[in-house]
C-alpha cells in the first residue's frame, strides 16, 4: 500500500472515530480488546518520559465497519493522568476515546508520527494476535494533553481499510 492512498488517513488532525463514521456506511463500533495495568513498550516509555518499568493504563481496541475491523487502537495512559474528570479515560468500555478526548477541553496533539511496522516490531506482534495485518502496514501515533496530562495514542490501519483506500474513491 502506497502512503498516497492512505495519507488523508495518517494526516487526519481530527478524530479518527469521527472519520470512520463519516466513511462507514453500515454499523460503526468499537471491539474492546482488552483494558488493564500493564509495562508500555520501552519506546512508548521513552515517548511518554516514563521510567520502563512504571505501569501505565492500557488499551486496545479495533474500530470495525460492519464485520470488518478497519483500524487497531492503542492508547497508553499513565497512572498520573487518570485523575479528577479523567478517570473516567479508565471505564471506557465500547465508548470510542476519540468522543471524549476531542470533547474535553483543554486537548492538544503533539506530532504525528507515521510509520510501517515491520513483522519484528513489538506492536506488530501485538497486533496479529487480535487481528488480520501484514508486515508493512501503516500505522501512526501522538500524544495527546488533556489538561496537561499525556496518553500516547496509536493506531495500525488494517487490510479492510487500506483495500477501501486502495479502490480509488476518495476515501
Ligand atoms: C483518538 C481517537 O480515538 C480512537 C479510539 C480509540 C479507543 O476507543 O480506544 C483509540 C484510538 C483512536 O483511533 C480518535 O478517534 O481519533
Amino acid at each position: 500500500m502506497a502512503l498516497p492512498l492512505l495519507r488523508r488517513w495518517l494526516d487526519e488532525p481530527g478524530s479518527l472515530t469521527r472519520r470512520i463514521r463519516h466513511k462507514c456506511s453500515g454499523c460503526f463500533y468499537v471491539e474492546v480488546l482488552g483494558e488493564r495495568w500493564g509495562a508500555p513498550f520501552l519506546d512508548e516509555a521513552r515517548r511518554l518520559g516514563l521510567r520502563h518499568k512504571n505501569w501505565v493504563w492500557l488499551r486496545e481496541v479495533l474500530l470495525c465497519c460492519d464485520d470488518s475491523a478497519w483500524v487497531y487502537g492503542r492508547s497508553v495512559i499513565p497512572g498520573q493522568t487518570l485523575r479528577g474528570h479523567l478517570r473516567g479515560l479508565q471505564q471506557l468500555g465500547q465508548q470510542p476515546l476519540g468522543s471524549v478526548l476531542f470533547k474535553r477541553h483543554p486537548v492538544s496533539r503533539g506530532k504525528i508520527e507515521i510509520a510501517r511496522l515491520a513483522a519484528d516490531d513489538g506492536l506488530y506482534r501485538q497486533v496479529v494476535q487480535s487481528t488480520a495485518v501484514a508486515p508493512g502496514c501503516w500505522a501512526r501515533r501522538s500524544v495527546f494533553h488533556v489538561a496537561e496530562h499525556p496518553l500516547l495514542v496509536t493506531e495500525v490501519f488494517l487490510p479492510a481499510l487500506a483495500a477501501r483506500a486502495a479502490g480509488g474513491e476518495s476515501f
